[in-house]
């Protein structure tokens, strides 16, 4: 008996998504916890009557950013194909869940639930689902144009520090609840037909279900609105945002949570089995802390197109820097996490600038250069930055004097250099220190990159693992699915993926890394004061060149 239900389990698919920034991905892993099937697909390239770039508008006054909801609803379409063309057997599926970029927001329009739950299996999801948004272009976590309604909401709550206390986080201009307030005072007509506001993380969820899914708890810390203590909208917060929004959000749920069956239009248009669960999708870092397995003391950097750091904490201590979200696979914790704007995007610039495109020539300027660049020291700021909130391109030589240009080599240095300098100063005021044993788990596109990652372990002064797959919001979203079918008997989530394979060591710093970066990252943190002083938050409403030595500035 024992053997027939090992076998069955063995036999059974979880399947993972992730609506990132810019593609669309899904990995199917077996009751061993092998990946089986890998897809995705790319908004820029596989959907161009969209135009967008990177996955995103970036609208004129530079500040507003956001990506077309169709556009995501047509990527489900044309993955879900892509997936049955290449045989995967979709009635082996017993649980699904997925992950969104977070803070970004779906608006649907007044009658859209009960399209949902008629979803006719012979039409795609964007025929279906054409007229069901009262706004079309879902603001997404790249937008930095609710600053007036950041204020407001801090006044509101007490101070910043007092919405820190309450949600995890002071506000932040991407965060979902300022960005509703914004829909709200600058829509009103699409604000007042709609009937339901979804993260991108729920979005994707209620697709699966055929109806609205809740928004979890974890991806729902990162809205400035959720209690993170209570897990219940904070009233305040709620009142501070939009009139009726308990309404608009529904309740938040355990990110464990299974939200029901899949819809009937996946049973007969893909072959999926009836009894297939979804369990709540979450926030693409949280899905990267199951995926990684993430425990306390690793810390996890994720290069992706944000750059962010994160750390798995029992005990929320909430700043003015950073930010606190419930945990995704554990109700007693949280995880504390810092989101970098100019991450891949910066990188890529500088690749095409210095490196001819070439990620290879990239990667041999790194292993070309000394460490320590001869004492120069980069900011890159491409947009307006989150952590710190400057914009600009700021160099500085051995003397700390301000120059203009490097060679190529050596901005390629600088840029990488300068990014996990940032990310180590960062997490250090969070409280995050190196003591022995410390690992640097490493995820995200960039992170198949091994030169990046050497620059990674030697400014960290710490070992960089990996796992195989560089997409680990997917494959922790497939953990995530398998978990949910268990999380009801009390089987932990380690403890129902404790098969999965361990994080590989990629590299280890080099013998003399710490003296380099010890010294450099006293330095870096006085220079980084200086370029705060030259690029007040004020350049926010105002792009301006923050330096007459800017070479490339793309304002926000
Ligand atoms: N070999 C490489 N070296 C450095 N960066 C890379 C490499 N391959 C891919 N990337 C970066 O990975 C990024 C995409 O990462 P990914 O985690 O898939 O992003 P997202 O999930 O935000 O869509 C690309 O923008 C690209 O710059
Ligand atoms: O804003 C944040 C985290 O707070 C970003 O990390 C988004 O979640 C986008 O993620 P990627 O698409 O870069 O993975």
């Amino acid at each position: 008996m024992f053997g027939i239900m090992a076998a069955v389990l063995e036999s059974t698919f979880y399947m993972g998504f992730d609506v990132s920034t810019q593609q669309l991905k899904a990995v199917v892993i077996d009751g061993d916890l092998r990946v089986v099937h890998r897809n995705a697909v790319q908004f820029d390239s596989e959907l161009p009557e969209f135009r967008t770039e990177g996955g995103v508008h970036i609208h004129a006054d530079r500040l507003m950013v956001t990506s077309p909801v169709l556009m995501w609803v047509k990527a489900f379409d044309l993955l879900l194909d892509k997936m049955k063309r290449a045989g995967l057997d979709f009635s082996r599926v017993a649980a699904l869940s997925g992950s969104g970029q977070q803070h970004g927001s779906v608006f649907w329009k007044k009658g859209a639930s009960e399209t949902l739950k008629q979803l006719h299996p012979d039409q795609s999801l964007h025929q279906l689902l054409q007229d069901s948004f009262s706004v079309w272009d879902s603001p997404v976590w790249m937008d930095s144009s609710s600053t007036f309604q950041c204020q407001y909401l801090q006044a509101a709550a007490g101070g910043a520090l007092r919405l820190a206390e309450i949600t995890g986080s002071r506000a932040y201009e991407r965060f979902t609840g300022n960005q509703i307030a914004k829909v709200c005072a600058s829509q009103p007509k699409a604000f007042q037909n709609t009937e339901r506001i979804s993260l991108v993380s729920s979005f994707a969820a209620s697709l699966f279900l055929g109806g609205y899914a809740a928004i979890d708890h974890s991806d729902g810390s990162g809205m400035n609105l959720l209690d993170i203590q209570s897990k219940k909208w904070s009233d305040v917060c709620l009142r501070a945002t939009a009139p009726h929004l308990d309404r608009l959000l529904g309740e938040p749920l355990p990110s464990s949570t299974v939200l029901g069956p899949v819809s009937p239009y996946y049973v007969h248009r893909y072959g999926f089995r009836e009894s297939c669960r979804v369990v709540a999708f979450t926030g693409d870092n949280p899905a990267s802390l199951a995926g990684m397995r993430l425990q306390q003391g690793d810390v996890a950097v994720s290069l992706g197109t944000s750059d962010t750091v994160f750390l798995w904490i029992q005990e929320p201590r909430p700043a003015l820097e950073g930010h606190i979200l419930c945990s995704p696979v554990d109700m007693q914790a949280y995880m504390a996490l810092l989101c970098f704007k100019n991450g891949s995007l910066t990188r890529e610039r500088i690749r095409n600038e210095c490196a001819g495109g070439l990620w290879e020539t990239f990667s041999a300027a790194l292993k070309d250069t000394p460490l320590g660049n001869h004492g120069n020291i980069g900011f890159y700021f491409d947009t307006m930055e989150i952590t710190p909130a400057a914009v600009g391109v700021y160099r500085f030589d051995s003397e700390d004097s301000e120059v203009c240009s490097w060679s190529p080599q050596v901005e390629v240095r600088a840029l990488v250099e300068g990014q996990f300098l940032s990310r180590r100063l960062h997490a250090e005021k969070l409280g995050y220190s190196i003591i022995p044993g410390t690992r640097v788990l490493a995820t995200g596109g960039a992170s198949s990159n091994r030169e990046i990652l050497q620059v990674l372990s030697d400014v960290f002064n710490a070992p960089v693992y990996s796992i195989d797959l560089s997409d680990s919001a997917c494959l922790g979203s497939a953990y995530r699915a398998l978990h949910g079918l268990l999380a009801e008997s009390g089987v932990s989530f380690l403890d129902a993926v404790k098969k999965a394979p361990e994080p590989q060591l990629v590299v280890r710093p080099h013998p003399t890394a710490k003296q380099v970066y010890d010294h450099m990252l006293k330095r870096f943190a006085r220079l980084e004061d200086q370029v705060l002083k030259k690029s007040p938050a004020s350049l926010r409403t105002k792009p301006v060149c923050a330096s007459t030595c800017v070479k490339t500035l793309v304002p926000p």
